[in-house]
């Protein structure tokens, strides 16, 4: 199934049919048409980007079907004008503003289709932003993200004198939104040593891009030539430090092979940690391998699902779901996850959900079919509603993507902060890296970026 695992062979067998290149970038997402563009604009022309799937954009994916505009991948610009992106938009006319929280027609149920007591959701809403707060978290350092929203639930919720039968669920809504933001399977999986160093731009500012997120990539393409980028073009081999000329040899999934000055690798996290040790020859640096095996990728998925009018009323919707029994059968078990139904802006006729970790994994072996039943059925369940049949389904799979294997938020693990890896920063300091392997500083150098966004 891994287009890769056909290709073998060794440095000599690959060198001898290998085009020269100046730059080759691995992945043709935002971080790497980004880093084609600012070499093309600085004068460094020889520059390729070779892309594994066949569209460009990678985790920023907009999907369009007739007045139909979806994001399966990045979807708000966060943090409002402290977002780069914000300016950006903002500049190139395509920044919408978040709808007024009042706009919504809020909705607290339980899966069992009763009002659940929305001051449980207040309690829930309060601990989540005092958890965020750094100063509040260093008290936490050496235990998992989730201690803090177990030890100060209890105490809010009693004080919001809610309903004690409630108490339960409403904790476990709280773990459940915890995993939609981070994507962890589990809110103890995080070091909470390193949630204090995450950069948080504030996420009650929801600003979006007016004609889609992949504005972004059309933007990134002005001024790259088509003749810089293959796409379907999986990476599959990096020869890094064997050239006595000293390149950097790549071979791809076709059989091409290119000898570079530079190579940039932009692939996500969960790539990287699945096949480093096939890829990279020889073997990344160990200091590199252990700080893989200390951090993580979460995944979070989408589901969504359009009418050709809303039934839920005129107003966009905001549906919080409260898990008062577990009783679902194995299979439909996925639905645990979300947390929330929300209308998506601009698309009045569509919701949307975010399903997260272990729950994403289950959803994403179902057939689609599957999933919209089991989604459509729950919905009926939670809102009590006549609805009709949808006109439109769709959601993703980023977890099977063997591109990406996850989706958003890298995080050191609580056993990887027990072992010293003190920040989420995957790679040494880079004035730690001995001269000759960094980036600008000689031949057969290698250098691993990270998103350019959050
Ligand atoms: C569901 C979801 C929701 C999100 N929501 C938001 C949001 O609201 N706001 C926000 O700012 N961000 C959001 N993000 C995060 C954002 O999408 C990513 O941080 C960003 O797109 C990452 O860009 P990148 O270029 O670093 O990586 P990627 O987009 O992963 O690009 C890497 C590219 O490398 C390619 N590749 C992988 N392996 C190889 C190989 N061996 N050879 C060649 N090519 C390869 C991949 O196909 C991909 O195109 C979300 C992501 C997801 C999945």
């Amino acid at each position: 199934q891994q287009p890769c695992d056909h290709i073998s062979g060794n440095f000599e067998d690959w060198i001898g049919s290998a085009v020269s290149k100046e730059v080759i970038i691995v992945g043709g997402g935002v971080a790497g048409l980004n880093a084609a563009k600012t070499l093309l604009r600085n004068g460094v022309k020889d520059v390729l980007v070779l892309e594994a799937q066949d569209y460009l954009g990678g985790r920023v994916k907009t999907y369009r079907q007739g007045s139909i505009l979806v994001e399966d991948g990045a979807e708000w610009i966060n943090g409002g004008a402290l977002n780069p992106l914000y300016n950006l938009a903002e500049q190139l006319g395509g920044l919408t503003q978040p709808l007024a929280v009042e706009a919504y027609d809020w909705r607290a149920q339980t899966s069992t289709g009763l009002e659940a007591d929305p001051i449980g959701y207040d309690a829930a809403a309060d601990i989540f932003v005092e958890c965020e707060d750094d100063s509040v978290l260093v008290n936490y350092h050496g235990t998992g993200y989730g201690q803090c929203y177990k030890d100060r639930f209890p105490g809010k919720y009693d004080l919001l004198r809610a309903q004690p039968e409630e108490k339960n669920a409403w904790l476990n809504y709280l773990h459940t939104w915890v995993k939609k933001e981070t994507g962890f399977s589990n809110w103890m999986d995080q070091s909470n040593r390193d949630a204090v160093h995450f950069t948080d731009f504030g996420f009650d500012e929801w600003n979006q891009w007016q004609d889609g997120f992949d504005t972004l990539i059309s933007y990134l393409l002005e001024g790259i030539p088509q003749s810089k980028i293959s796409i379907s073009s999986p990476v599959c081999k990096i020869f890094w430090d064997m050239d006595p000329e000293g390149g950097v040899l790549v071979v791809t999934a076709n059989g091409e092979a290119y000898v570079a000055d530079y190579i940039i690798v932009t692939t996500s996290l969960g790539h990287v940690k699945e096949r480093h040790i096939l890829m990279f020859s020889p073997q990344l640096p160990i200091d590199y391998q252990m700080t893989l095996n200390k951090i993580e990728l979460g995944l979070c998925d989408k589901v969504q699902m359009g009418w050709s009018r809303p039934w839920w009323g005129n107003r966009p919707l905001d549906l919080q779901i409260i898990f008062t029994s577990f009783d679902l059968p194995e299979e439909e078990s996925w639905l645990y996850g979300i947390m929330e139904v929300l209308s998506i802006h601009q698309q009045r006729n569509l919701l949307q959900s975010f399903v997260c970790g272990d729950d994403a994994l289950l959803m994403e072996q179902l057939p689609e079919e599957v999933v919209k039943q089991h989604f459509l059925k729950h919905l009926k369940q939670v809102t009590g509603q006549y609805i009709p049949e949808p006109t439109f389904f769709r959601r993703s799979r980023w977890g099977k993507n063997i591109w990406m294997r996850g989706s958003y938020n890298s995080y050191v693990t609580v056993k990887g902060d027990q072992e010293g890896l003190k920040s989420r920063t995957p790679w040494p300091n880079p004035s730690l890296i001995p001269k000759e392997r960094r980036l600008y500083s000689g031949r057969a150098s290698i250098r691993i970026i990270g998103a350019m966004v959050p």
